[in-house]
């Protein structure tokens, strides 16, 4: 009897919710339940649903009800009109386990508020993607190009040497110095990274079938999880309490200083929610956020030029006719290669690496679209229905740079090119990536041809469904340009 109870509670749907297909109580939707078990592309599945059930549909997983929202006018509506409703994080265990409820990308509310406000200012005055900032971002190219350089045009795979530079371009802003790519400490750091992003896809099971956690043993290696947080951690504490013994409010030298004269202030205020525990986490997010997504995109962005040579060429002939074959790329020539810029747009278009970009929750019951959503839904940003849009994109699984040039050849951007995505979570390294994404690539394409590997096998364009969308391993070659 009590079963049954449990079992008509969990099956009972809130009136008038999006459609979407049946569920089974306390397991939810068959199909994500198997398409996660298998790790499938939810692009697929959710294309499917939206043939059938509209722009926005739904489903439940576990217990818990997620509602998809696709198409470019829909997700303005929600996250952008209703932005102070569709921008919360949701509660599920593994988050909340992790982020404590501090930092910036799983907090909500006050927290979230406040560090991100502070964050984005404080990046700002740092020079965070504006051209003052350039030079530790050349600085990287130089050390990333020497290591290119040193492989005499040896088959290599890029997997290592990109998150290390773009990660040492985080940890100049972040603690005012880098790292040697063969800095022991520095690589097992990376490591760690790489380790967690391999493991959280199976820890997500945990949040929907949160008694899974009694479990013996670490089945959802979630405790491996929280042990290399917790090393990552203890490296940061240990860069601020330095800081802290060095600190001159006078000379603020990187983002943890900048936080410390901000906690200075709020020593003898009211309430706040500055802290040394906060600053620790906003670090992290800082680090997930910007060296996860800049990587994968110049990952995926190899791949595209070692598999499109005539861009490759067309790319070279611009920056040689407006810098020749020595004059830095630098951001201030922007403008003038046109061409260059098209292929960044349309690699990230095509990479499309954040696709669901990150969830979001109700923060109240809302009406939408004359459906009724509860507070505290998951709500998911089909961030892939807008990026390949027949509508907007003509063949949109095609690599077409010139997509974006207009008959005056001059680039036009449509509202559906929304990679960084929208509304007040939108992200906040947009302008640091854009400006990554585009002294790098420019920069290895003046001084390499990028060509397949020794045996000729072509990189694949199948992606790992994740955190980010990433591509399969591969190998390439750098030939220096004669
Ligand atoms: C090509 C590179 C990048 C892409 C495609 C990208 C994309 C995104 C997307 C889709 C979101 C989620 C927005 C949402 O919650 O709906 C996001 C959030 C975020 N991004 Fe990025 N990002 C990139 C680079 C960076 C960089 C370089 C940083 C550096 C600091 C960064 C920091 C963040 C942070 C902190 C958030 C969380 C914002 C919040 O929750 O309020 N991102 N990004």
């Amino acid at each position: 009897m009590g079963v049954l109870l449990i079992v008509r509670h969990f099956s009972k749907k809130p009136p008038n919710i999006p459609p979407g297909p049946t569920y089974i109580p306390l397991v939810g939707c068959v199909q994500i339940f198997l398409n996660s078990l298998k790790k499938g592309d939810s692009r697929i599945v959710y294309r499917r649903f939206r043939e059938k059930y509209g722009d926005v549909f739904s489903f439940y997983l576990g217990s818990r009800l997620i509602v998809v929202i696709n198409g470019l006018n829909n997700l303005k509506e929600a996250f952008v009109k209703k932005g102070d409703v569709f921008s919360d994080r949701p509660h599920m265990f593994t988050i909340d386990k992790v982020g404590q409820g501090r930092g910036i990308v799983n907090t909500s509310g006050l927290v979230w508020w406040e560090q991100r406000k502070f964050a984005v200012s404080a990046l700002r005055q740092l020079g965070f993607g504006k051209t003052s900032f350039e030079d530790k971002v050349h600085k990287e190219i130089d050390s990333f190009l020497n290591v290119i350089d040193n492989l005499n045009g040896r088959d290599v795979d890029p997997k290592r040497m990109i998150p290390t530079a773009i990660s040492n371009i985080i940890c100049s802003i972040v603690f005012g110095d880098r790292f040697e790519y063969d800095d022991p400490l520095f690589n097992k750091f990376l490591d760690i990274f790489d380790e967690n992003l391999k493991m959280v896809g199976g820890t997500s099971f945990l949040n929907f079938y949160p008694l899974l956690q009694y479990l013996p043993g670490d089945l959802f290696k979630f405790d491996k999880v929280l042990e290399n947080v917790e090393f990552v951690q203890g490296f940061v504490r240990e860069k601020v309490e330095e800081h802290r013994q060095s600190f001159n409010e006078e000379k603020v030298r990187d983002f943890i200083d900048a936080y410390l004269l901000e906690l200075r202030q709020h020593i003898h205020g009211s309430e706040t929610t500055f802290s040394y525990d906060q600053l620790v986490k906003v670090i992290g997010d800082l680090f997930v956020g910007g060296t996860e997504t800049t990587s994968t995109t110049l990952r995926w962005a190899l791949i595209y030029l070692v598999r499109h040579p005539e861009v490759q060429e067309r790319m070279f002939k611009e920056i040689y006719r407006h810098l020749g074959t020595t004059k830095r790329p630098h951001m201030a020539f922007k403008q003038k290669l046109v061409y260059c810029k098209c292929v960044t747009l349309e690699i990230q278009r095509m990479a499309d690496i954040a696709p669901f970009s990150v969830p979001h929750a109700t923060s109240e019951s809302v009406g939408f679209k004359n459906y009724f959503i509860p507070k505290g839904t998951i709500v998911i940003p089909n961030i892939h229905s807008v990026l390949k849009d027949p509508e907007a994109w003509k063949n949109p699984e095609e690599f077409k740079p010139e997509r974006f040039l207009n008959s005056e050849g001059k680039i036009v951007k449509p509202d559906q090119f929304i990679p960084f995505f929208l509304g007040k979570r939108v992200c906040m390294g947009e302008s640091l990536a854009k400006m990554e994404l585009h002294l790098f690539l420019t920069s290895i394409v003046q001084r390499y041809k990028i060509l397949p590997p020794e045996s000729g096998e072509l990189p694949s364009l199948k992606s790992n469904p994740g955190l980010t969308f990433t591509p399969q391993n591969y190998f390439i070659r750098f030939v220096r340009r004669q």
